[in-house]
This record gives C-alpha cells, structure tokens and sequence, in this order.
C-alpha cells in the first residue's frame, strides 16, 4: 500500500486523527503554528530549511550574470524563477505522497550551507530574524559572479474551503552588469498557494492567482498560476509572459507548462502563433540538481536548524509524539524565558546576519514596487520589519572562531532547554 492510499485510509477513519485534524481546521484561526496535525503529516524538516529551494540548479541561478541583453537576462530570471518553483511547493508531496507540516522556527534559528558544482560555491544563508509574527530571511550568494538573491517571507493563513496561504514579503536578485557599475535588480513577489486533497487525507499544495518579477532595466514578467479544471485543466500549470515594464500587451517572450513537469519558453505574445519560435524549454526530470552541503551536525552551531531539532526530528521519524511534544516544548519554554531575560535586561534578540532596513524609504521597493503593486514598507509590520542582509555582520560572523564544546553546551541550554 503506497503513502497516499495509507493516508486515504486514514482519512476514512481508520483509527486516526485526522477526522479531528479536519474538524480542527474548520475551527482554523489563521495560526498555522496552533494546527494540531497527526502524526503522518509532522515534518522534522524546519521552515528556516526552506529558502534553500531557492537553488537547486545554481548554474541557472548565475547564468543571468553571462547574458548582456537587457531583455534576455530577464528573460533568464524568469527562467530560474519557474524551475525553483517545483521544489518550493512540491518536493514534500512527491517525496512522501503528501505535503507535511515544517517545524515552527525559534528566533535566531539559523540553516547555513552552499553549493558546489561548475557555476562554483554559492552561500546560503537563512536566519528566522522575527517569531511573532514569524519571518525568515536568506541571502544566497553565488561567489563567482556575485549574482545575490535576498529576501524574506512569512505567512498569512486562511480558511475557505480549504486553508489559503498569502506570501507575505519579497526576495530581491541583483546581478552584476557587465556594462556597468550598478547592477541590475529584479523585485519578485511571491505566489500565493492552497492546499488541495485534504479531505482524502493527502495534501498537496497548489499555487493561485499571480506573482510577478519587474527589473531596474524595464522588463516586467507576469505569472499567472492555475490548477486542474482551470486553464489548460492540468495541476500545477502556469502561464508567463515577459514584457517591457507598463507595456503587458507588448510580450517579447511566453512561457507555459506545469511547474511541476516541463516548461517551453516562446518569442511573441501566443505559443502557436506562426511567428513565435521556441527559445528555450526546461524538464526537471532531464536535469542534475546540486545538493546542499550542511556542516555536520556535531559542527554546527547550537542554533543551526538540523542540530537545534535533532531530537525532535528523531522523534517524529519513530514516531514518538510523546517525545516529539516534550522535546518541542524544551525548546518553546526556553525561547519564552530567553525573551523575558531580554525584556528584564532591557536588550533585543541580535539577529546575526540581517537588519531591519531603517533608512526609509527602501530604494529597491520605492523604484520598482509600483510597477508590481508592492507597496515601500515592503509589509515590515507583518514579518517584524523590513529585512535586508547585513554584510557587515556576516563579515563578523565569518571571523567568529569554532564555538568550544562548553561555549556551545552553553547556548544550547539557555536558548533550548537542551
Ligand atoms: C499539510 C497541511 C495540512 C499543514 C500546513 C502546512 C503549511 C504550514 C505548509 C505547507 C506548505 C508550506 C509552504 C511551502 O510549500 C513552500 C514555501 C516556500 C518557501 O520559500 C517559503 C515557505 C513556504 C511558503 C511554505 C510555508 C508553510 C507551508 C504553507
């Protein structure tokens, strides 16, 4: 019996919770932390782990930085940006036969990592800088051509039917120019998503409505999201069209398949026009993806996601919700008298390699947000602040030496109750 038939046995009521899991969503208050889910669905995996997805193929991540037309180098931004989508809001479901839900992240919870493969070494960083209301942010660095993607996001539930998730935020890709001294910005938004197939017990997520990429050199790329009995009534399916900034009619290129398959990318306006030609297509099942290299558990700081949630992560892979509760709730007491410390003390929670952008108003929001209705407060008042890394303090986290074992024990214990 395959994952997804186990689940559809579950949900008819085989014994399991997730009858209450259903009821307890239609109760839904818009706090998907609170959501009490059974056992099946638990995820040891942290949210913070999430901004990796930004990168599975980094030479389609720095290829931008080789293309000197202003048209075909957006044209290859919007290209990544389609081939991370499967891996965003898939690759749970395709790996266990059903979305799960991530561990909630502790402030100041960090995933560290970087690719290596022929585009060279490219940085992750990821850091959860707020908790209530909760927001990560990255910053990827692919070292050789300096093309750097940052953002943030956090999460704004809701129950229709089914629960609705708005993205909240946005992520920033600046390219060198080989032109020029300024590089090139592109301010991309994040699509809203659904999740489907929850009253057979195994939740998928689809994608809804538009997200758009506009750049500082005047191309705009519009998304416009659909599932099965939609447009073209296959899951997963999406059309794109890429043209110059406040001129939607005039499309220099179209792109359209399913985010989960194949894509094809066409000059003009229509796929099937006689003069629109095939530029370019992407299959992921055709494509090498380059795995992350975490540092060993043992060698990471106490903070670091894998390490901090190890013993969660065990306990929900044996199955042990006994041991998954009390494990997660060592961590949320010692996160609760970590901040009451800090009120006492009169001091904030240092975030290590973002800060929030105070020198109003944001230059990369007040230039291109109006031409994809993003407003410049950049909606710091739902994810803590507008965030932006901080290369100065990620300079000084780099000359921070190894952590001794007490140092670490340490922090373990004030900040985890470990
Ligand atoms: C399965 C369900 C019943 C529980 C709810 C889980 C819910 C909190 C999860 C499910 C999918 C998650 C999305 C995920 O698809 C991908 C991303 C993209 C990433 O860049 C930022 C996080 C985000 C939006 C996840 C948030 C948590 C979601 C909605």
């Amino acid at each position: 019996m395959d994952s997804a038939q186990q689940n559809s046995n579950a949900a008819a009521g085989g014994g399991s919770s997730w009858g209450a899991f259903l009821k307890s969503i239609a109760s839904f208050n818009g706090d998907l932390a609170s959501l009490t889910a059974p056992p099946f669905i638990l995820s040891g995996t942290s949210l913070t782990e999430f901004s990796s997805y930004w990168c599975e193929h980094p030479p389609v991540f720095a290829a931008p930085a080789k293309e000197s037309d202003p048209a075909k180098r957006a044209l290859l931004v919007l290209k990544w940006f389609l081939t991370t989508l499967k891996q965003q809001y898939a690759s749970r479901s395709e790996q266990y036969g059903n979305e799960k839900k991530p561990l909630n992240p502790f402030l100041g919870e960090l995933f560290l990592g970087k690719w290596e493969d022929e585009a060279g070494v490219t940085e992750l960083i990821s850091e959860q800088v707020s908790h209530h209301p909760p927001a990560t942010a990255y910053n990827i660095t692919n070292l050789p051509t300096g093309v750097r993607l940052e953002g943030y996001n956090a999460q704004k539930a809701s129950f229709s039917k089914t629960i609705n998730i708005k993205q909240i935020g946005h992520a920033v890709l600046t390219v060198p120019s080989s032109t020029s001294d300024q590089p090139d910005t592109f301010l991309i938004t994040l699509p809203s998503l659904h999740i489907e197939g929850l009253i057979f017990g195994s939740p998928f997520i689809e994608l809804d409505g538009a997200s758009y990429i506009t750049s500082s050199t005047g191309y705009t790329a519009k998304i416009d999201y659909s599932g099965k009995g939609w447009l073209s009534g296959k899951k997963n399916s999406f059309v794109a069209s890429l043209y110059p900034t406040g001129k939607e009619k005039e499309v220099l290129y179209n792109v359209s398949g399913q985010w989960t398959k194949s894509f094809e990318i066409h000059s003009g306006a229509a796929k099937h026009n006689s003069k629109s030609t095939l530029v370019d297509s992407w299959d992921p099942e055709k494509q090498q993806h380059t795995p992350l290299t975490v540092a060993p558990i043992e060698k990471q700081h106490p903070l670091e996601s894998r390490r901090a949630w190890s013993k969660v992560a065990n306990a929900i892979l044996k199955g042990d919700l006994e041991a998954v509760g009390q494990e997660k709730s060592r961590i949320e007491v010692a996160q609760r008298e970590a901040r009451a410390r800090e009120k006492v003390e009169g001091r904030m929670w240092q975030r290590r390699y973002f800060s929030v952008y105070t020198d109003a108003p944001d230059r990369v929001l007040t230039q291109l947000g109006p031409a994809i209705g993003l407003a410049e407060h950049g909606d710091a008042d739902k994810t803590g602040g507008l965030w932006r890394f901080d290369a100065t303090k990620a300079e000084k986290e780099r000359g921070q030496p190894q952590l001794s074992d007490e140092e670490a024990s340490k922090i373990a214990k004030e900040l985890l109750g470990q």
